[in-house]
């Protein structure tokens, strides 16, 4: 056991909006559970400022459940292993980087990994698993891992499948899923269970649970579906269910906060590199060439930042976090001129989230669509920006040859990659062996390289951006010497009193015309 928890025995409170309960957790360690709300946080505070965000568990709404010794302890193929079980205590560190004067101070997570005793007879488990949201990378490996580990290793029976994301609960009927079925899976992007954004129902969801008698729920998605598996976690609590809901987070766009990278994205950035190559190719084979690719990152561009570093033919990377202009000292054109006098052609990659607004206001287009999810919908940055270059050489009657590459869907809809796919199953039997030690209400990610059971709202409070004053992003700008676009709310401002003097000076002029029509030009009355 780490020195950072007390040590065993002792009892603290729970502290609700109105619930003050005393308690001796589970292993013995005691410090103090302040509570956001009855079913919120569960808060350990352990010694020299060290805090357990705890997950929920269970024996919380359950506490007389059974538990069984963990099926692993005979499984031929663990035997090697020394410590195989991972210690109720065991915790893994938000920051690791710490002051030596107070190396304990700060933020920990419940360690993941198999228990020594489980909350499950597992001739008894009926388990299901639903993927939601856009694909990534990854996604079949994840199912395929949930499948094996729960049938190999617990030697569970009765796994589902939820076709088609949360409608599926209750649209669809489910599929019966076995290791032989889900065999080579891996091999193929996309989902085999079909995916879907919207449709979330929780009261329907949950009947649909209660319904057919499942109680293990494996729910693989990003920002969107994690909320969702919080609702569902919180309202089968509520019924007072033993069913365990797992969380593991999947997002292209790297988007989730707490863990350290999202399955699939490093496919992504790897995949990336081929439309990087190509743009490069293309841009530098003709006279003042621009290769202009765009990527995915909604809110964050993270896909964007690795591509360009990992690349390092990129001249300009264009991301959601750092508001670019075009016209103007420290614009993008000034630039693209620097540049291409300098080296005849160049690469800019753009995540399609960048520019909105500066799109929006220059094309004066209303930015309030939103998809079945409630996600906002994009404008195409990558053909606004061709459009833009394209106009400005063309009034300077200056040649410019811009080839736009959108390989978006591409790069999302692969099978993911080597490394990917240990990813993925660690995240899946992590996701495993955390519902059948009887946590819910959990997702599943590496924290400073080691996996750790999160409280799901952890993961969906904030969304995850690129920090754009770190040394990573200073990385990026010091290989592309590209602006930084400092200026950005200065010249706007600028613009913006430019467009409205001009404004001003055209109603000016129409007022004018309109009282010289209604005197008459020659002198006689308007009125015809
Ligand atoms: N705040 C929310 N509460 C409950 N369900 C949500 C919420 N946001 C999204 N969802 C549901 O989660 C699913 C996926 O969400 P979406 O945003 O499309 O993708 P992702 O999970 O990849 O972010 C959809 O079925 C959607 O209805
Ligand atoms: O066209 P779709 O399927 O809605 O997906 C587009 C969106 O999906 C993403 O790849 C990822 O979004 P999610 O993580 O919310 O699924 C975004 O980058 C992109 O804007
Ligand atoms: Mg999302």
């Amino acid at each position: 056991m780490p020195s950072n928890i007390e040590e065993a025995g002792a009892s603290g409170s729970i502290i609700g909006n109105d619930v003050t309960a005393s308690y001796t957790t589970e292993a013995g360690t005691s410090g103090s559970i302040i509570a956001g709300d009855i079913t919120g946080s569960k808060v350990e505070r352990g010694v020299a400022g060290a805090i357990l965000e705890d997950v929920p568990h269970l024996t919380d709404w359950l506490p007389t459940l059974q538990t069984y010794p963990n099926p692993l302890k005979h499984n031929p193929a663990y035997s090697a292993v020394k410590q195989y079980f991972v210690e109720d205590d065991d915790v893994v560190a938000k920051n690791i980087v710490v002051k030596i004067s107070n190396p304990w101070e700060g933020l920990y997570f419940r360690r993941s990994g198999p228990r020594d005793k489980i909350y499950f007879d597992t001739k008894e488990v009926r388990a299901c698993i639903v993927t939601c949201g856009g694909l990534c990378p990854g996604l079949n490996t994840v199912i395929r891992e949930i499948v094996c580990a729960l049938w190999n290793q617990y030697g569970v029976r009765d796994i589902f499948g939820i076709i088609g994301g949360y409608k599926g609960f209750y649209a669809r009927n489910t599929s019966r899923l076995d290791p032989k079925i889900v065999n080579d899976i891996h091999k193929r992007g996309g989902t085999i269970l079909g995916t879907s954004r919207g449709g979330h129902d929780t009261s329907k969801i949950v009947s649909s649970i209660e319904d057919r008698s499942i109680n293990q729920v494996y729910i693989i998605g990003g920002d969107g579906t994690q909320k969702g598996a919080d609702c569902i976690y919180e309202e089968l609590r509520r019924h007072g269910m033993k069913v365990a809901v797992a969380g593991i987070p999947k997002t292209i766009d790297n988007d989730i906060d707490v863990i350290d990278k999202s399955f699939g994205f490093d496919t992504a950035v790897e995949e990336a590199q081929r439309a990087i190559n190509a743009a490069h190719t293309e841009a530098e084979s003709i006279e003042n060439g621009i290769g202009l690719v765009k990527l995915m990152g909604r809110y964050s561009g993270y896909i964007a930042h690795y591509a360009t570093l990992a690349s390092r033919d990129v001249d300009c990377c264009l991301i959601p976090e750092v508001p670019f202009y075009l016209e103007g000292e420290g614009g993008l054109y000034d630039f693209v001129h620097h540049r291409l006098r300098e080296n005849g052609h160049m690469v800019i990659v753009v995540a399609e989230g960048a520019g909105q607004e500066l799109m929006a206001e220059s094309l004066d287009l209303l930015n309030g669509s939103i998809d079945a999810s409630g996600n906002r919908l994009l404008h195409d940055i990558g053909l606004w920006l061709c459009q833009k270059l394209k106009d400005h050489f063309a009034d300077r009657k200056e040649i410019l040859n811009i080839k736009y590459i959108d390989p978006t869907y591409m790069i999302r809809a692969i099978p993911s990659n080597a490394a990917d796919n240990v990813y993925c199953t660690l995240l899946a039997h992590s996701a495993v062996h955390g519902a059948m030690a009887g946590y819910s209400g959990f997702t599943v990610g590496p924290v400073n390289g080691r996996h750790a059971y999160i409280p799901i709202h952890r993961v969906t409070e904030k969304q995850r951006c690129v920090n754009t004053s770190d040394r990573m992003w200073a990385r990026l700008l010091s290989s592309t010497n590209q602006p930084g676009f400092l200026q950005y709310e200065k010249v706007m401002e600028a613009k913006r009193k430019k467009e409205a003097s001009k404004f001003l000076k055209i109603s000016d002029a129409n007022d004018k015309r309109d009282s010289n029509n209604s005197t008459g030009q020659n002198g006689t009355s308007g009125v015809h």
